[in-house]
């Protein structure tokens, strides 16, 4: 079995799921790459080993076969190396590090942990380091910004200043060549493109526009929950989850709130969207050496390049039918199944003179907003829904809450969200505990500053771990629980104007969909409480596991939840 670093796991981490492969643009090498292990010559075997992941691996085999002698002298060359070479690189005004390495920098000095989550190593290094820590990851100058006060700094009072992001190959292909808005690098390209997104795509108006389409997104799950119980069979609740996401994202991209229609006009098999979703969030995910180490870039050791120009192009085909498809779609527009209310296709295709897209900038405006968008909001639902299901009496304060302003012969609308104050304690207490980005998105410095009395040098790539800031002990009570009581009576907001909340980040950078994915995470969690008392199969409501993740890009909970449901509403609501 493969092993890998600890630490790709969430800088960048890596799902699951394996990308299906096959002889067509669809084609994904497998990991770790078949060409990679047959290149003899390319590299010897031990930096092979590194360079697929198997650090220790390649560390021990040399180790285990040195006499008594030779570890001695190991161990001094190790300590003066590491001695030389600190001093003449790592400046003692940068803030708190372990220490690094010619070439490979402070990847062996880190302690990564097998499949341990990067974000929780990290936490770990904090916990010694503390809040503001220094790594040379290969020859990145690095920092990560562990508490609110460095958080502060860092996004809001030199947010002009770390609102960048690093280079990265993600960037340049699945990025298309950095057009994407999470890719961009400041600028005025970057400018732009927020705009657009702040202004005509993902602003107030436009959510609350397109809550029609979300609402039928839900009825149609709350409608396969139904008859997954009439044939008897419990329901994979993560998976679900998944699907209902994504589903309502595309359908707001096309406006299109039927599956038929979907099918018909769309011309783009959701299968084929699920799987590219699937392989670029395992694939953003990759700890991918030459990202670090330039010299190596060019061997793309690992295949992780090749495999990553093979998803764009698939990316695309796809933006390309999709185009395609919408264009077929306005001439049914009005027609049963499609909403007349301009779609997001709609709005980025008017958009005129200086602000209109290249193909390349309409291909990363639709992959951001699904890639950015689906997992993200499905595994926040997934999470909340599992820590309800441990604490009966919270789901039933939650429920009482929802019968008694929604009632019982209705679904929840989004209208009703903001009369559900213990909704939205329940959701900001799941998104403190479980941020679905733990790390967020790199940012990156563009000049050399100052902060809190240590010097950072311009082009350092800035983590923020949203996950320690959340459960800082300094600002919350036992952090570890979930009690969503300590939100009824504090005003903290969630949207990133308070440092020791951030699910979402904040600043310039902060999630452009944050008004989006709230609203998705309420009314899936409310809408599915107030239909169905659930059952779990397999494991006991009390015992479900809420504190192991999956390594990856996005947070998930390393097992999924079936249940078996029972309505709670009329019979005729879910037919
Ligand atoms: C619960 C749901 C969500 C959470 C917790 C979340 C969280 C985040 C975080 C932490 C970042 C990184 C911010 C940074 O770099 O400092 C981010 C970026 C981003 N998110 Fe979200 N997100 C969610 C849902 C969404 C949705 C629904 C969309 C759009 C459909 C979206 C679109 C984006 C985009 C485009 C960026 C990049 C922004 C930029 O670089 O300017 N997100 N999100």
């Amino acid at each position: 079995m493969q092993r890998r670093l600890g630490f790709k796991t969430q800088l960048i981490g890596s799902s699951q799921v394996k990308c299906k492969r096959g002889g067509d643009l669809r084609a994904i090498p497998r990991w770790p790459p078949e060409s990679s292990q047959s290149r003899p010559g390319v590299a010897s075997s031990t930096f092979r080993k590194m360079a697929t992941g198997s650090l220790n691996e390649a560390v021990n085999g040399v180790i285990s076969q040195l006499p008594l002698w030779g570890w001695v002298v190991l161990a001094v060359v190790t300590f003066l190396t590491i001695q030389i070479y600190n001093s003449v690189h790592l400046s003692s005004k940068l803030p708190p590090s372990p220490g690094a390495f010619p070439i490979v920098g402070s990847f062996p000095l880190m302690g990564a942990k097998d499949g341990e989550p990067g974000h929780q190593m990290f936490h770990r290094l904090s916990q010694k380091f503390g809040p503001l820590l220094y790594l040379r990851m290969g020859n990145k100058h690095t920092i990560i910004v562990s508490d609110a006060n460095m958080a502060k700094i860092v996004l809001k009072d030199q947010d002009h200043i770390f609102a960048s992001r690093p280079w990265m190959s993600a960037g340049k292909y699945m990025g298309m060549e950095f057009q994407s808005v999470v890719f961009a690098p400041s600028g005025p390209y970057y400018k732009k493109l927020r705009k657009i997104y702040t202004i005509e795509l993902l602003s107030n108006k436009r959510v609350l526009a397109s809550h029609a389409i979300r609402e039928a997104r839900l009825v149609g799950t709350v409608r396969s929950f139904y008859e997954d119980m009439e044939k008897g069979q419990a329901t994979n609740l993560s998976s679900t989850l998944k699907i209902l996401s994504l589903n309502s994202l595309m359908s707001m991209i096309f406006g299109v709130t039927d599956e038929s229609v979907m099918q018909m006009v769309g011309k783009v098999p959701m299968e084929d969207v699920k799987d590219v979703v699937r392989c670029s969030v395992e694939l953003g995910g990759e700890f991918n050496f030459g990202d670090f180490i330039p010299i190596v870039r060019w061997l793309d050791l690992q295949g992780v390049t090749k495999r990553m120009k093979a998803l764009t192009e698939r990316m695309r085909v796809m933006s390309a039918a999709i185009l395609e498809a919408h264009r077929e779609q306005a001439k049914l527009k009005g027609s049963s199944g499609l909403s007349a209310e301009p779609t997001i296709l709609d709005v980025v295709l008017s958009l005129q003179g200086e602000d209109a897209l290249t193909d390349e900038g309409l291909a990363g405006v639709i992959f951001d907003m699904i890639i950015a968008g689906s997992d993200t909001t499905a595994v926040s639902s997934d999470w909340t829904i599992a820590e309800l299901l441990r604490k009966p009496h919270l789901l039933k304060k939650l429920r009482d809450e929802l019968d008694s302003v929604v009632g019982k012969d209705r679904l929840v609308r989004e209208s009703d969200l903001p009369n559900l104050p213990y909704l939205q304690c329940v959701i900001k207490e799941s998104l403190r505990l479980h941020p679905p980005a733990p790390l967020g998105i790199p940012h990156c410095s563009t000049q050399k500053t100052v902060v809190a009395g240590y010097e950072i040098p311009a082009n350092t790539t800035t983590l923020i771990n949203l996950y320690t800031i959340n459960r800082d002990p300094k600002n919350w009570t036992n952090p570890l629980e979930f009690t969503p009581e300590r939100f009824e009576n504090l005003n903290t907001s969630i949207f990133g104007q308070d440092y020791s909340l951030l699910p979402f980040s904040s600043g310039r950078r902060g999630c452009s969909g944050m008004l989006l994915g709230y609203t998705m995470v309420q009314l899936t969690v409310a809408t599915l409480c107030h239909c169905f008392e659930f059952a779990t199969q397999g494991v006991k409501e009390s015992e479900i596991d809420v504190v192991t993740e999956r390594a990856g890009l996005v947070s998930m909970r390393a097992h999924d939840i079936f249940v078996r449901v029972t309505p709670r509403l009329p019979s005729h609501l879910y037919k």
